[in-house]
């Protein structure tokens, strides 16, 4: 790769794409099937970068929280892999993309219940499972891990988006329910979708976001304190994963398009990954048919094309 980019040259690309996102404001939609996240304003547009030595840069309304949604699945599985051994979890749970969207149901029947990977729903629910069959509070681990890791002392749930989602838990319960009728969720369903509720409406912006992800950048180390969040060996597998799967069925046009492991959720944040280099976080409501933000995936593109830095050539 590469030598880094300078930092002025990046901090007028990032405004340069910020101003370009504005001409994706015509397209796709806000989430409305979680009707607490219907009310945001849908153009809105933020995107930060976290380098290694834990420095920021940003533009836009990436000082602005918002519903982190999916992108929570990633800090889970982080929180499992910290605390159980691996067999533990993939025997509950696969590692392949599933081409399928995010809240299918299809695939975990003919599969005997076995989610394909983590960052789908069926599987962030067995990781929750498997978190809250272990550890006593989950939720307030969860939320000190993300304090910890983004260096804000605030980080909090967003109650009205928790308790929206399970007014309207009926696809998700569903999968639950599948599951424990295949022996593969042991704790009371209602638990395990009150904290995956949780974990999704947790509340940060993009340069929070953008640092509680430098880690995966940094061979498991957290440039803020220099602490070792997983191994070397476990950040390689992550970054592996987010790759393949951390787009549901549009992982592949990602890969294709971006060339870096990433994460996206439905309140319209994406996160990316610049292996040796940085963490990215954008966020931009209006989001396509897989739940993916536009503009954001716009900025992705544009960051790396501008960037020339690409970790797959
Ligand atoms: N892709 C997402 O961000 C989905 C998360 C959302 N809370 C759900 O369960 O449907």
């Amino acid at each position: 790769m590469t030598p880094h980019i300078d930092s002025a040259t990046l901090q007028t690309l990032l405004e340069r794409l910020t101003e370009d996102a504005a001409r994706c404001f015509n397209e796709g939609k806000v989430a409305d099937y979680i009707p607490a996240l219907a009310k945001v304003d849908p153009d809105q547009f933020g995107i930060a970068v976290c380098h290694v030595d834990g420095s920021v840069q940003y533009a836009g309304n990436a000082r602005t929280r918002f519903s982190i949604q999916s992108i929570s699945k990633v800090h889970a599985l982080v929180l499992a892999m910290q605390r159980l051994e691996s067999d533990e979890i993939w025997t509950r749970v696969g590692r392949e993309p599933s081409g399928q969207a995010f809240n299918s149901i299809m695939q975990l029947e003919v599969e005997n219940g076995i989610p394909r990977n983590p960052f789908i729903n069926a599987g962030a629910l067995v990781i929750t499972d498997l978190l809250v069959s272990r550890i006593v509070s989950i939720q307030n681990t969860l939320r000190e891990q993300l304090r910890r890791l983004s260096g804000s002392d605030d980080i909090g749930f967003d109650e009205k988006v928790a308790r929206s989602e399970m007014d309207h838990k009926a696809r998700n319960a569903s999968l639950a329910y599948l599951m424990q009728a295949y022996g593969n969720v042991h704790a009371d369903v209602d638990d395990v979708l009150d904290t995956y509720f949780h974990s999704c409406s947790v509340e940060m912006d993009c340069v929070e976001l953008a640092r509680s992800f430098a880690f995966l950048a940094n061979r498991g180390v957290n440039p803020l304190d220099g602490k070792q969040v997983v191994t070397t060996l476990e950040t390689r597998q992550i970054n592996a994963l987010l790759l393949t799967c951390g787009l549901y069925d549009a992982a592949g046009d990602f890969a294709w398009r971006v060339g870096l492991p990433g994460k996206s959720g439905v309140g319209g944040g994406i996160i990316a990954i610049l292996p040796g280099q940085m963490s990215i976080c954008v966020w931009s409501p209006r989001l396509d048919g897989y739940g993916n933000s536009i503009a954001g995936r716009h900025a992705l593109e544009g960051l790396v094309a501008g960037m020339g830095l690409s970790p797959l050539g």
